[in-house]
């Protein structure tokens, strides 16, 4: 079985403040893209675990995906399977494709083996791995509380509206990111700003990771305004970055401006 584990992007980021645990409550809009992974899993007489496409830093036994399987190998009877990662999203780029790849690894064994987990009991799972990765068992914008891994509705439809990601090439740690930022609560309401016209956005919807980073990367804040210049009805940062995107009425083919950089494009669903 195969699965297309797409990125997100963070409409507007506030980071309120630390929590006792170490982590921060954040306040975020949650949007799926389609800059995806490809994650398989075949059944096998032995486990394995390969990747193939970006090189993904790190021991591959403590890929994601690979802790995604032992997580449920711990409270089920899984079988061995073959898994296999082509991996294309950036890594240290804010777009959660790590979490990704294990929240579809959890749906992907679900399903495979019949082991019939809830919505909720597979958010549960996912929130065991990461941040991020409970909100792409649904795959739907939401409004996410917490350590980001909270969820509310959210009335928000950009459907058919153009994306474009652009991603520097530079790899920015999470962990660093956050340990950068002074939290602060804001008078800004969130889903209330999402609710003004987009063309309004720039002025109310802001990821705070953007100061600190926008400093010390030039780059970032440079493609932000050439994002505009292009005819962009809002660009910002997405998560801890480094990528930069930007929301159009239609898809623009900017591979030419960029071309340093590792750009995708495409239409929000
Ligand atoms: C920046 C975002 O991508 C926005 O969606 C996420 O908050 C990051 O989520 P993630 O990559 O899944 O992060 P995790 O793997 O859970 O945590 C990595 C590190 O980031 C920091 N971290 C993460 C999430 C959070 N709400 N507060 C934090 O302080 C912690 O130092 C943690 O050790
Ligand atoms: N499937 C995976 N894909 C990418 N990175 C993974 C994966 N599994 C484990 N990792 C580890 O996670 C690190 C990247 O985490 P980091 O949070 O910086 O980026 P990310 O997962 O791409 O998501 P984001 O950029 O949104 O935070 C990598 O350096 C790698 O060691």
């Amino acid at each position: 079985m195969v699965a297309f584990a797409n990125a997100k992007i963070n409409i507007g980021l506030q980071i309120t403040e630390k929590r006792p645990d170490g982590f921060h409550n954040i306040a975020s809009c949650f949007y799926p893209v389609g800059w995806s992974d490809v994650v398989e899993i075949i059944r096998a007489t032995e486990f394995s675990f390969s990747s193939s496409g970006i090189d993904i830093p790190g021991d591959p036994a403590k890929n994601l995906c690979v802790k995604a399987y032992e997580l449920l190998k711990a409270d089920f009877d899984l079988p061995p399977v073959a898994m296999h990662l082509l991996k294309i999203v950036p890594i240290g780029a804010g777009m959660g494709g790590g979490s990704s790849d294990a929240a579809f690894v959890l749906k992907l064994l679900n399903d495979t083996f019949k082991l019939a987990l809830s919505t909720t009991a597979l958010q549960n799972y996912a929130r065991r791995l990461g941040s991020d990765c409970a909100f792409f068992i649904e795959n739907q914008p939401q409004f996410c509380s917490e350590k980001g891994d909270q969820f509310e509705d959210i009335s928000l439809s950009l459907k058919g509206k153009g994306i474009v990601l652009v991603y520097p090439n530079l790899h920015i740690s999470t962990a660093e990111a956050y340990a950068g930022v002074v939290p602060q609560k804001t008078e800004v309401d969130l889903r209330e700003a999402l609710q003004r016209p987009i063309e309004e956005w720039r002025h109310w919807v802001k990821n705070d990771f953007e100061n600190g980073l926008f400093q010390k990367y030039p780059v970032l804040p440079q493609i932000k305004a050439q994002l505009y210049e292009v005819g962009a009805l809002y660009a910002s940062m997405t998560g801890s970055g480094s990528t930069v995107f930007g929301i159009f009425e239609k898809v623009p083919d900017l591979q030419n401006i960029f071309s340093p950089y590792t750009v995708w494009n495409g239409e929000l669903t």
